[in-house]
């Protein structure tokens, strides 16, 4: 039997007490690159976190790679990574090195081992001057490529991204875009910023916990103008039942 790939999702749902938040729904991202299209509070980081296997599912299943990344936690960590819209969410550590160091402990490496591992990472990324430093002095830009370093030194196959831009000014985010290009994971972004995805071409658009259409580039002018009507409205002011 061929291995599985990509990432498959079957029958998701998820809730907040009563409340549905996601789905059901089933997909299957084949990568390299996909792109997730919501509005605000439409379930991306519910979403998000349900495929790192960081909240159990309410129902349904994801696999990645075949791996189920909520039952199977050892080898989620070896195949899915996140990284936050905000690194002060992920930074935990007074030093970048240790920081980095962390996430391969969790992984099952010897100190030795993380440590060689996290430095070599440095190299990579141009940023062995950074080991020592200290991550609260780091800049909002700087903090963000620690995180995605930090993730990318566990060498996971699939990178999931939580609107890692927003907040960020034009050359940090085409730094971090182009660390994200040569970094070698298949990624997953989930934004509310088309302007995000311009690149992509599997492309899902969120709405209401569900997907409302799936294609290529085409699907980002129909978000976009579908945004522009309901910016005209007063939805802001339905409170969630
Ligand atoms: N702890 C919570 N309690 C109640 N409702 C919640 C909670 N967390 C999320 N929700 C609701 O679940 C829905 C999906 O939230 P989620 O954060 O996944 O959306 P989102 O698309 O990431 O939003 P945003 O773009 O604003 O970050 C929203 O309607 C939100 O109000």
């Amino acid at each position: 039997m061929q291995p599985e790939t990509g990432i498959r999702v079957e029958g998701l749902a998820y809730a907040i007490g009563p409340r549905p938040v996601l789905g059901p729904i089933s997909l299957h991202l084949p990568g390299p690159r996909v792109g997730i299209v919501g509005r605000n509070g439409s379930g991306k980081s519910t979403l998000a976190r349900l495929l790192a296997g960081l909240i159990q599912p309410g129902e349904g299943q994801i696999r990645i790679e075949g791996v189920d990344t909520w039952q199977d936690r050892r080898a989620a960590i070896a195949t899915v990574g996140i990284l936050f819209q905000n690194p002060e969410h992920q930074i935990i550590f007074p030093t970048v090195l240790e920081e980095m160091v962390f996430g391969l402990r969790q992984q099952g490496r010897s100190k030795a081992e993380a440590r060689q591992i996290a430095l070599d990472t440095l190299v990579t990324f141009g940023k062995s001057h950074w080991q020592d430093a200290n991550t609260d002095a780091l800049s909002q830009g700087q903090k963000h490529l620690l995180c995605l370093m930090a993730v990318m030194a566990m060498r996971p196959r699939w990178l999931i991204l939580d609107e890692p831009f927003a907040g960020l000014d034009i050359p940090t985010r085409m730094q971090l875009v182009r660390h994200l290009d040569g970094c070698g994971a298949r990624i997953v972004h989930i934004t509310h910023d088309p302007r995000d995805l311009q690149d992509y071409d599997q492309l899902f658009w969120l709405d209401r916990g569900q997907i409302r259409a799936t294609g290529g580039l085409e699907l980002l002018e129909d978000f976009t103008a579908q945004m522009i009507r309901d910016g005209g409205q007063d939805d802001l002011a339905q409170l969630a039942g």
